[in-house]
């Protein structure tokens, strides 16, 4: 069995509860609040720019130039792309948003993945975020009442053929790493495959509680 197989198999329990949550049944019937779903794009613009600069620094570690220029590629492409869908349903807005504490927790989670772990486990902490949206993306297009749906253009972006190349280059790298390193380096990679899926479902359900912090600031600036 190969080291993807093993990674997501660990993680299907997690997969159905994110499958359950309320914020992707009502993405899946369209019926989601339009104030969640803009609380969850402002979180993810977020969540991109630090994961775009996690992609950037994982392609300057990584041994294999062809490795790299995916990354690379990743970094660049990937997260522009994301970033237009925001861009669609946020036309620009230019609100100062903070962090929500979940937000927060993932994004400084791939940060020390990156800082702190070796590649591989770097790498496989960020392979949720590719894999888990392609399913979900997947599952809502099958899943879905034909007919109009406001959240349309974010499940094409992940749904379908476009996202899976990229998501498929990632896994191949995943199973390439694992292979060429020790059995206790390949499950500290499943371990941090199995934390970011996690946090990818506490995404999702701060998102739909609007999550806030549980104390407040009146921060004056000089
Ligand atoms: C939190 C999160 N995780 C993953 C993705 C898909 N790259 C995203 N846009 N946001």
């Amino acid at each position: 069995m190969d080291w993807s197989t093993k990674a997501w198999e660990s993680i299907e329990e997690i997969y159905t509860q994110i499958l359950n949550l309320s914020f992707i049944k009502e993405l899946t019937s369209g019926t989601l609040e339009r104030e969640k779903f803009n609380f969850y794009l402002e979180q993810d613009s977020i969540y991109l720019a630090e994961f775009g600069k996690v992609l950037a620094g994982i392609a300057c570690k990584l041994d294999k130039s062809e490795h790299r220029k995916i990354f690379l590629s990743f970094a660049l492409d990937t997260v522009a792309v994301e970033q237009a869908l925001h861009q669609f349903y946020l036309q620009n807005r230019k609100k100062v948003v903070e962090a929500s504490p979940s937000c927060l927790l993932y994004t400084c989670y791939i940060h020390k993945q990156l800082a702190t772990t070796s590649i591989e486990e770097a790498v496989a902490a960020i392979l949720p975020c590719f894999w888990i949206y392609k399913k979900v993306g997947d599952y809502i297009l099958e899943n879905q009442i034909p007919g109009e749906n406001q959240y349309q253009n974010w499940i094409d972006t992940y749904g379908g053929d476009e996202f899976s190349e990229a998501v498929e280059l990632a896994i191949d790298i995943c199973n390439e790493l694992a292979k060429g390193t020790t059995i206790c380096n390949q499950n500290k990679m499943i371990d941090a495959f199995v934390m970011a899926s996690k946090l990818e479902w506490m995404f999702w359900k701060s998102a739909y509680e609007m999550e806030e912090w549980p104390v407040k600031s009146n921060i004056i600036y000089v």
